[in-house]
Parts: C-alpha cells; sequence; structure tokens
C-alpha cells in the first residue's frame, strides 16, 4: 500500500518577534499563508519496521535528522507502530530558504501515515504533534492562512487573501534561522502591522495588504546578505507593487496582480537569480488535496 501528500511551501506575509522567551525560543505572531510550490511525499509501507528517507537531493539529510524521518518515528513510538515505512521525497521547494520546506514535508508525512496507519487523529491532534518537531510544522499540518502565535504553533485561521501573483526568489546562499533568531536586537526595531495585515485579509484588501508586508528579520538578515537587498531593489524596479523576504530569509517574494505585469518580473529576476517561480497563494485550507 502506499499514498501521496502534498506539502506546499509557505510564505510570511507579516512576522513581528514580541520578546524572547525563558525557554530560548521567540514569541512571534506571524500571518503565513500557503503557495503552489510543494514537494511530493510518497509513503509506501516496509515490512522490516525501519524508517527510510529517499530523495535524490543533497542538501537534504537522509537519515534521523530529516524532519520526514521525526515526525515518523514520534508516531511510530506514541501509537506503538511496528510497521515500518518508506518516505520518498520529491524535492521542489528550496532549501534553507525560509520557505518551510522541511516543516512542510513533517506536516505531509503526519498527515499522510495518519491515513496509511489508520490512526484516526484529526488535523488539530496532528498540529499539536507536529510542534514537537518544529516551530512551523503546526501551520504547515493545514495549510491555507492563518496567524500564528507563541513560537508558531498557536494557530487561528483566516480567510483567502485577496487572489494575486506571488514572484519567489532565491539567491544562492542558505539561511539559518537559528543564527537570524540569535543575532535579532529588539531594542529600536521597527514592528510590522500585524494586525492591519490580518484586516486587510478579511476585507480583501489587496492594496491595504500590499501596504502592510513586514517582516522584523529582514532587519537581521537583509545587513548579512547584501544578494538579499539587491533581489528586493530587482523586483521594485520590475514592477511588483510588494516586496517582502520570506521567514528567516533569503528567499524575496514580491506580488502582482496582473499577468503581464508577472511575465515581466519573472523573465528579468531570470536574468540575475536562477531560482525563480510565479505561483498563487493556496489560500485556502482545503486546497491540500
Ligand atoms: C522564521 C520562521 C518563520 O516562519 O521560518 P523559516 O525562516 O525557518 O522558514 C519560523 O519562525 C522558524 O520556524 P522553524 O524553522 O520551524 O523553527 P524551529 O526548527 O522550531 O527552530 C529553529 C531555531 O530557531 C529559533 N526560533 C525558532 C522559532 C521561534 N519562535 N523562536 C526561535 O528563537 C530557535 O533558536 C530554534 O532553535
Ligand atoms: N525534509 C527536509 N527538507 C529540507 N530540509 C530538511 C528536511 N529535513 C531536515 N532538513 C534540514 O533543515 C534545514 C532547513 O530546511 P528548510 O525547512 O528547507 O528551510 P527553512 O527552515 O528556511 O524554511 C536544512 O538545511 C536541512 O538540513
Amino acid at each position: 500500500m502506499k499514498l501521496m501528500e502534498k506539502a506546499p511551501a509557505k510564505i510570511n506575509l507579516a512576522l513581528d518577534v514580541l520578546f524572547k522567551r525563558p525557554d530560548g525560543y521567540h514569541e512571534v505572531e506571524m500571518v503565513m499563508t500557503t503557495v503552489d510550490l510543494a514537494d511530493r511525499i510518497e509513503l509506501k509501507e516496509a515490512g522490516n519496521g525501519r524508517i527510510q528517507i529517499i530523495s535524490h537531493n543533497r542538501f537534504v539529510p537522509d537519515d534521523n535528522r530529516n524532519l520526514a524521518y521525526q515526525a515518523a518515528a514520534l508516531l511510530k513510538e506514541r501509537y506503538r507502530i511496528n510497521k515500518g515505512v518508506s518516505i520518498s521525497i520529491e524535492k521542489n521547494i528550496p532549501v534553507a530558504a525560509g520557505l518551510a520546506g522541511g516543516s512542510s514535508d513533517a506536516a505531509a508525512t503526519l498527515r499522510g501515515l495518519n491515513r496509511l496507519w489508520h490512526l484516526g487523529l484529526s488535523l488539530d491532534e496532528l498540529a499539536d504533534i507536529g510542534a514537537a518537531i518544529g516551530s512551523d510544522v503546526s501551520f504547515c499540518v493545514y495549510g491555507g492562512t492563518a496567524l500564528a502565535k507563541g513560537r508558531g504553533e498557536k494557530i487561528t485561521h483566516l480567510p483567502v487573501p485577496p487572489k494575486c501573483w506571488v514572484i519567489l526568489a532565491k539567491p544562492t546562499i542558505g539561511v539559518s534561522t537559528a543564527d537570524v533568531y540569535k543575532r535579532l536586537k529588539l531594542e529600536n526595531a521597527g514592528h510590522p502591522y500585524v494586525k492591519e495585515m490580518i484586516s486587510a485579509i478579511i476585507h480583501n484588501d489587496y492594496h491595504q495588504l500590499c501596504g502592510n508586508l513586514g517582516n522584523i528579520l529582514e532587519q537581521v538578515t537583509l545587513p548579512l546578505y547584501p544578494e538579499v537587498a539587491n533581489i528586493k531593489e530587482q523586483m521594485k524596479t520590475f514592477g511588483a507593487d510588494a516586496v517582502l523576504m520570506s521567514g528567516s530569509g533569503p528567499t524575496v517574494f514580491g506580488l502582482v496582480e496582473h499577468d503581464s505585469r508577472m511575465q515581466r518580473i519573472y523573465n528579468g529576476l531570470r536574468g540575475f537569480c536562477h531560482q525563480v517561480y510565479a505561483v498563487r497563494m493556496l489560500g485556502d485550507r482545503n486546497s491540500l488535496e
């Protein structure tokens, strides 16, 4: 028996950090949404009781460092499953990019194994389990659009954002999330307008959404990696309505409404940047099927 799960990337439309917590994590307020750039996870029953990861991407670990492996191990242990599983990851999301590729693979593995092993768990239960793997995994279990609080695991669902194109451009560097949080200085930091972003989504107001894109982690990553600021500038020059770095970076995304402008920005950026994608926000939670 085998089955497939889609594991879409996320972008952060707004990302604020409120304070550093005693446990070392940061208390955040983020508006996140899934986009239609996705890994494909194939789960196949294996008789030997082991978890095997198959990935043909040299940046993706094929042992217990893989977040999909950790998801399977957690379910096996918690629900005393002695069956094995082979997890094939078709990697389409750039790695260490601020797009939550690994977290989404883990979330897809949780959803898929829930079906394969007939565990009967709800998405809320899977999201709870996912929080033990990583801060972004709970959001990725649901997909769609949400406000994420706590260290990222407290999810409030939001409506579908206004329809537009999202152009993603990833410079050839990889960024460590832990390093970016460690370097963040909250004194004198400019904070994004998370409430206004939520209001823009609720009122389906594209211009309000563009006016309120904001990510406090840009204050760390942009000075460290000038190529990120450079791509932001290029996107603006080519005509994006609004531009932001996703998560801890280095991927930059630009928003536009019209196909012709999307095409112009996409073609323009391809000259500077190897990994460029024009995608749609998936927006609603049922788009994972
Ligand atoms: C910045 C964000 C924005 O969505 O995404 P990415 O850039 O990784 O995609 C997330 O907050 C990243 O979530 P995730 O990548 O799951 O983080 P985790 O594995 O839980 O943590 C990695 C490290 O980041 C730091 N960390 C993470 C989340 C948080 N709220 N506070 C933190 O300080 C901790 O040092 C932790 O050891
Ligand atoms: N399934 C996976 N896909 C990608 N990276 C993974 C995976 N599992 C573990 N990793 C590790 O997690 C790190 C961060 O990867 P990723 O989730 O792609 O980025 P980000 O946290 O920036 O969104 C990678 O450098 C890689 O070593």
